[in-house]
């Protein structure tokens, strides 16, 4: 089974995808890859998005780690993983998501907001945990008070971070990396393009 820590360790930034065609994903995901972001998750949150899962596995070398990103459901889980998602996200948990990929002993990073959250992720077996939405659920500040009462999870902030902000999280004792959509933002026309990612994928490798 993949490791999560593993996963989040190996990229200074979670690129968080939400692609409309399988073809948009292999170009894209392409560009991140090359520019050194080995770990892709592309979210379930349109028809194409398991066919886009199986595509990027499919085209891009070996060591690209493709995960899905939006699992919200255990259908979800089982189809992504179907689909050769090597982990899964989700922006939070529930008691029969949590048994469904403890039982198919899937890699999985699941969403928590609160203390509690957490504390429930942590009693169902999971040490790695999104802190999901970041900027609006207490920011760096509260990750660092969760630190000193649960210092044995580890967190990938996700949500509001940008280029600028992510270093004050990256700085943190608890978290491996950061998840955001910025390094692929879409354009007037609504299409993502090519030469902007590659900048904001470089970018982001050399901040780190
Ligand atoms: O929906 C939220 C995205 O998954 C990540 O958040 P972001 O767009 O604020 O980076
Ligand atoms: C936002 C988030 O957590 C997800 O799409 O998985």
């Amino acid at each position: 089974m993949t490791d999560v820590l593993k996963v989040l360790e190996t990229s200074p930034v979670i690129p968080v995808l939400a692609f409309e065609s399988a073809e948009e994903a292999v170009d894209v995901c392409r560009v991140i890859f090359e520019e050194g972001l080995k770990v892709l998750e592309i979210t379930l949150r349109h028809p194409t998005a398991l066919e886009a899962i199986a595509a990027v596995r499919k085209d891009l070398p070996a060591d690209a780690i493709v995960g899905a990103g939006t699992v919200i459901t255990p259908d979800l889980a089982k189809k992504a993983m179907d689909a050769g998602a090597e982990f899964g996200v989700s922006p939070g948990l529930t008691e029969e998501l949590a048994k469904t990929v403890k039982a198919l002993d899937w890699a999985f990073l699941p969403g928590v907001a609160t203390l509690s959250e957490a504390m429930q992720a942590r009693e169902w077996g999971f040490s790695e945990l999104k802190f999901f939405p970041a900027s609006l659920s207490g920011g760096p500040g509260f990750l660092k008070a969760v630190g000193s009462v649960l210092p044995d999870l580890t967190f990938c902030p996700t949500g509001g971070i940008s280029a600028d902000t992510a270093p004050e999280y990256r700085a943190l004792k608890n978290v491996a990396t950061v998840g955001g959509s910025w390094i692929t933002p879409r354009g007037r026309d609504g299409k993502i393009h090519l030469d902007v990612v590659r900048e904001l994928a470089r970018t982001a490798v050399i901040a780190h």
